[in-house]
């Protein structure tokens, strides 16, 4: 989709495109007041009246998790030239990229800092305070696409803070008025991203907390394997691939994985599957699970940019020459 308008409220300036998605295509742009870059997604009504557009959807779910360190800030948010507009914080690479470059999977310490600042909250090392799938949880938004794509490092002085972004698919699992959970359906549609999606999702579930929880344990599992082992099955048509994946989840494939995988996979694994629909998962106990770990191991919390260099991962180098080029390129 090309976009007509070259600036958008006089003062920000439309560049190359950083990405297309679903609904919309991502610009960089630069703030002509403050010299800042930002990413720009831009969306054109739908044809058809009745077909809501999703921007403005995901623009109120921006100003719901408004505030946080790692959540992108929304810098404007409206109509401009006909079509929906969301200006916010520019990111870096996404988690799966970064892996890519990692030759293709993360170590086990990374993945273990990694999923502190993706799951849960604070640390009282040298990392930053953050929270990011439960605070978005508390916010009564449940995420229902979270995948590695989802989670991005910041940008420049934030290179090494773990964003969570892009919530085109989220919606809220509580009445903001009265508080009650919604309710449980079976007859769902299919939602997200299948190779993280939980065994719910597959079953035609209403989605809840316990499931983005799922699909969290996936996505690390993947960034420390480096895939998955319904990644690349045969299957003669779409539909016949999912129905063998979701047997794999529900199965010895899933069993067999967890077996072979750091043991604290398997209680995590453990505890979202035995959550109920509407039960609040045990963040403190799953953050306890990587912290555990991260002690008997003897490793250090040390996100910032010197300390992971030190660990002699691509990651750090990664992240460390990312910074310098977000500094130096627009
Ligand atoms: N804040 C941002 N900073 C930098 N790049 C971004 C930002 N937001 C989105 N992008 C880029 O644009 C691409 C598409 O954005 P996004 O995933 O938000 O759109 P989407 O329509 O929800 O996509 P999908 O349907 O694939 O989930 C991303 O993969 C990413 O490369």
């Amino acid at each position: 989709m090309s976009f007509p308008p070259f600036r958008i409220c006089n003062f920000y300036q439309v560049s190359s495109m950083l990405g297309h998605g679903g609904f919309g295509a991502v610009h960089r742009g630069l703030n002509l007041l403050t010299g800042e870059w930002v990413a720009i997604k831009v969306e054109m009504p739908p044809e058809k009246e009745e077909q809501p557009a999703m921007l403005p959807y995901e623009a109120a779910i921006y100003k719901l998790l408004r505030g946080k360190q790692g959540i992108p800030c929304i810098r404007w948010s409206g109509m401009y030239g006909g079509a929906h507009v969301l200006a916010m914080d520019m990111l870096g690479s996404n988690l799966d990229q970064l892996r890519r470059v990692c030759r293709g999977q993360f170590t086990l310490r990374t993945v273990l800092i990694l999923a502190e600042q993706m799951v849960g909250r604070h640390h009282p090392g040298k990392i930053y305070i953050l929270d990011r799938v439960e605070f978005a949880h508390s916010r009564g938004i449940v995420l229902r696409d979270v995948k590695p794509d989802n989670f991005a490092m910041g940008h420049g002085h934030l290179a090494n803070i773990v964003h969570l972004y892009d919530f085109g698919l989220s919606k809220l699992y509580r009445d903001p008025e009265t508080g009650a959970h919604m309710a449980y359906r079976e007859d769902r549609q299919r939602l997200g991203t299948i190779r993280y999606a939980s065994l719910n999702m597959h079953l035609g579930r209403e989605l809840s907390r316990r499931d983005d929880m799922e699909s969290l344990g996936y996505s690390l599992i993947y960034l420390l394997n480096g895939r998955l082992p319904w990644q690349g099955i045969y299957a003669p048509d779409v539909e016949w691939k999912i129905r063998r994946i979701r047997e794999m989840k529900a199965g010895k494939a899933l069993e067999d994985l967890l077996a072979s995988a750091p043991p604290e996979f398997g209680k995590y694994f453990e505890h979202c599957r035995g959550l109920r629909f509407e039960q609040k998962p045990d963040y403190a106990f799953l953050r306890t699970l990587f912290r555990k770990r991260m002690q008997s191991e003897g490793w250090q919390y040390d996100m910032m940019i010197p300390g992971i260099a030190a660990e002699g991962t691509h990651f750090s180098a990664v992240i460390w020459l990312y910074g310098i080029f977000m500094h130096i390129l627009p």
